[in-house]
């Protein structure tokens, strides 16, 4: 198995390209179910997840084709045909290892009348149960039946009729299938406390590209008038707001300057507040964000939140930062129950941290050696990076294929700013 080899103390300084979005381009792949016209979408993250997706897509019947990128650029175009869907089932084996795949189930009940989605279990980070994405589908009128591990939703009468839903939680997933859903039904659906992250615009927007009528876009009303069919369309993935963060982070931890090209300083605000608050210069323009931090970084209080607030996404890699932060800093995870598995492995370097349910203390101490560290679930593999590259001596990052999910060519862009960073096979 690869593992990845830091060492620390380089100042990172350029630039840094930053990819297509993976938690939105996991959302906008499923909407090619939604109808019998090719779905193009550009700049889509090369991630393990996004092959994964593709791969699931192939089970429907759907066609796939990349076009011309050449393979050092980054990014990719994908092109999917639904013309006719031939399968309805994601079996256990592909749902397993991507939770988002959940994503198909209400794109395909409206568009087949059926499908049928292994339950995707839980995961590092919490339990991440689907009864709000289930509870959502059947407001639409889907009628949902459990069974030997798999969820199948059906449309009643053969087509959904739409409906009212209120979410008790926000949830990201479970508004995208949601509102995916509804796209196609017969009438017209309300949605309240929908989640609405960026990547849930990204997805709003592209649906309306393909003829959906939504009303509220950006907001937690979403009124979504369903269409008798739906057409292709082309469509640019968002950025990555959580892969910009977390090289915000990197820059920062080594003193760096560093340009984010193509972040977008909106969407990442809460991290840019939470950087800025620590004492990280962040400048953010059109085009991208620059990040300096020439001055002492100091300890702030966070607390994750559902969009506009501090994404559960960033917390691995502001605690990461922190850790070497001018006195104490107070966490709150409140989105995940368990979101704390970098902890014992930042300790390892050297970190002191303390955490007591959902709430994390750390204590800036002076410098980070390098250890062989373990990390369980993708940010925290990421917070394992962003320490390593401030550590004195070596970091060995294993088990590499939580990155390889959501970092496109991570060791590729951190040697672009200076990072003296590699892969390498296991001996
Ligand atoms: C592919 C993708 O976009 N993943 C993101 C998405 O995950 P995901 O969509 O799975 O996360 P949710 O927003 O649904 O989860 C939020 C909270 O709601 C709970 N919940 C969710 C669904 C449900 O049916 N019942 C329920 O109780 C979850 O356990 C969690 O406590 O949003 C998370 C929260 O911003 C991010 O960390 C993930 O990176
Ligand atoms: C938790 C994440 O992703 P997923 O929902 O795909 O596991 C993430 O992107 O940090």
């Amino acid at each position: 198995m690869d593992k990845i080899l830091v060492r620390g103390g380089k100042t990172l300084s350029g630039t840094i390209p930053i990819s297509g979005a993976k938690n939105a381009a996991l959302t906008l792949i499923p909407c090619a179910l939604l109808t019998e016209e090719p779905l193009t979408l550009r700049n889509l993250p090369r991630l393990a997840d996004i092959d994964g997706f593709q791969h699931l897509m192939t089970q429907f019947g759907v066609s796939t084709g990349i076009q011309g990128k050449r393979p050092e650029d980054f990014g990719r175009v994908i092109t999917f045909e639904a013309t006719r869907l031939t399968g309805t089932v994601a079996p256990y084996d592909l749902v397993r290892k991507m939770r988002a795949s959940i994503l198909v189930l209400g794109p395909m009940v409206a568009r087949a009348g059926e499908a049928t989605v292994s339950l995707p279990g839980g995961c590092a980070i919490g339990n991440r149960p689907i009864d709000l994405h289930l509870k959502s589908l059947e407001a639409l009128g889907a009628e949902i039946e459990l069974a030997q591990g798999y969820v199948k939703a059906v449309a009643k009468g053969g087509r959904l009729s739409g409906g009212d839903y209120a979410f008790p939680v926000v949830s990201v997933g479970a508004t995208e299938n949601a509102v995916m859903a509804a796209s196609l039904a017969k009438g017209t659906s309300r949605l309240s406390n929908a989640a609405r992250e960026p990547e849930i615009v990204d997805l709003c927007n592209l649906l309306v590209a393909m003829g959906a009528e939504i009303e509220g876009i950006g907001t937690s009303e979403l009124i979504i008038h369903g269409q008798e069919r739906l057409n292709g369309a082309t469509y640019k993935v968002m950025p990555d707001r959580i892969e910009a963060g977390s090289y915000a982070c990197a820059a920062a931890i080594t003193g760096g300057n560093v340009r984010l090209e193509g972040a977008d300083g909106t969407d990442m605000a809460s991290t840019l507040h939470a950087l800025r608050n620590i004492g990280v210069v962040c400048e953010a323009d059109k085009k991208g964000v620059t990040i300096s931090a020439n001055g002492p970084l100091r300890g702030v209080n966070l607390s994750t939140a559902p969009y506009p607030g501090l994404a559960t996404d960033m917390q691995a890699q502001l605690m990461a930062l922190l850790t070497m932060a001018e006195g104490a800093s107070v966490l709150q995870e409140t989105i995940f129950e368990n979101r704390y598995m970098h902890v014992p492995e930042l300790i390892r370097m050297g970190a002191d941290i303390d955490t007591q349910g959902r709430t994390a203390i750390v204590k800036g101490v002076k410098s980070l050696t390098g250890a062989e560290v373990m990390a369980t679930d993708l940010r925290a593999s990421m917070s394992l990076v962003i320490a390593g590259l401030a550590a004195k001596g070596e970091t060995q990052v294993r088990r590499l294929y939580h990155l390889d999910r959501g970092y496109e060519r991570l060791e590729e862009k951190l040697q672009l700013v200076g990072a003296d960073i590699e892969r390498v096979g296991d001996d």
